[in-house]
């Protein structure tokens, strides 16, 4: 069975259409990730899933079960950090996870959730002194109360620092680990690179790609660039090189280990292969690969050509 189920999902705001006929699933203990330019529709589907807001058509089931038949049994079987929420100033940690620890007929230690996130040495402050990043870690222990099956994180490095968003990571990892599905919405791609099993990325509303993040990286030729490290440099190697139709541009590295570094549109064995019948003997070589942040910007922006898959 799957955890999320998106079926022909549309829904309009009057005359906008924040989304078009989405399909899409996510499988049971993956960890996937939901990425899209602003505007495209990500907090609208995660909102219908929560049955926060009604589909104009379609439907989404999360574990089988109709989201708005069955919302009150997703909810309990569901940790969710919204994006935009925020914590009430005169409550403190400990105040705000019985609230949710009652409401989900949970037995959490709130001390253990708080140091899961960081945050134990605060519990009896009042959260209107928070910081922003103290505010989403609390938020995040309320997510992870009653050990959810389904874990439905929007944004959820909104305000933390680069150790905030590595033990955001890192507690990803461990809830996936007990056998939380993870479901996630972000604009910074090293989180999602990291921590991702599969990625879709949406756009003005419709899913343009859904695959693992190499998956994706393999769809976009954006082109390579290869590092050829040789004996020696033989300029008439460097010009056959120079010469071969998909290759961009050429550069020569001197130095104790010389290397001559291409940029090619096509094939990088043959860029090899070129270099070795001219003559020079290969001794490495090394490819950049495309980023995540590379193939994003392929499918949200207009340069489709660059988009094989
Ligand atoms: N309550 C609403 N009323 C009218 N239009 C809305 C409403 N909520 C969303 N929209 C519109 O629906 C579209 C999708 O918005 P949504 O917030 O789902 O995008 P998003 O991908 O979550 O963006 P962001 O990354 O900025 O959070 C946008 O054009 C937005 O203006």
């Amino acid at each position: 069975m799957s955890a999320i189920a998106v079926d022909g999902l549309t829904k309009r705001y009057g005359n906008t259409v924040a989304l078009e006929d989405l399909s899409f699933t996510v499988r049971e203990g993956e960890v996937f990730g939901f990425l899209g330019p602003n505007g495209a529709g990500k907090s609208t589907t995660i909102n219908v899933l929560l049955d926060f807001a009604r589909p104009t058509d379609g439907e989404i089931r999360v574990f089988g079960k109709d989201v708005r038949a069955e919302s009150r049994e997703i909810r309990r079987r569901t940790g969710v950090l919204p994006e935009g929420v925020e914590t009430y100033d005169r409550l403190t940690a400990r105040q705000h996870l019985e609230f949710a620890i009652d409401s989900k007929d949970a037995d959490d230690d709130p001390e253990h959730l708080l140091s899961r996130v960081g945050l134990e040495e605060a519990i009896d402050r009042k959260a209107g002194g928070y910081s922003k990043g103290m505010s989403q870690r609390l938020l995040l222990a309320m997510a992870l109360v009653g050990e959810p099956d389904l874990l439905v994180l929007d944004e959820p490095s909104t305000g933390l620092d680069p150790n905030g968003a590595r033990e955001m990571r890192d507690l990803v990892r461990e809830e996936n680990e007990r056998g939380a599905t993870v479901f996630f919405s972000s604009h910074i791609m090293e989180q999602v690179e990291a921590v991702c099993d599969r990625v879709g990325i949406l756009r003005d509303g419709e899913m343009v790609a859904v695959d693992t993040v190499s998956g994706l990286q393999d769809s976009v030729t954006t082109g390579a660039t290869l590092r050829v490290s040789v004996d020696r440099i033989d300029e008439g190697a460097v010009e056959r090189v120079r010469s071969m139709p998909e290759v961009t541009s050429v550069d020569v590295e001197e130095g104790q280990t010389p290397a001559i570094v291409v940029a090619t549109e096509g094939s990088k064995t043959a860029v090899i292969h070129e270099i070795e019948d001219a003559g020079c003997e290969v001794l490495d070589f090394s490819t950049d690969d495309t980023s995540l942040e590379e193939v994003f910007r392929a499918y949200t922006t207009d340069r489709r050509e660059e988009v094989s898959a």
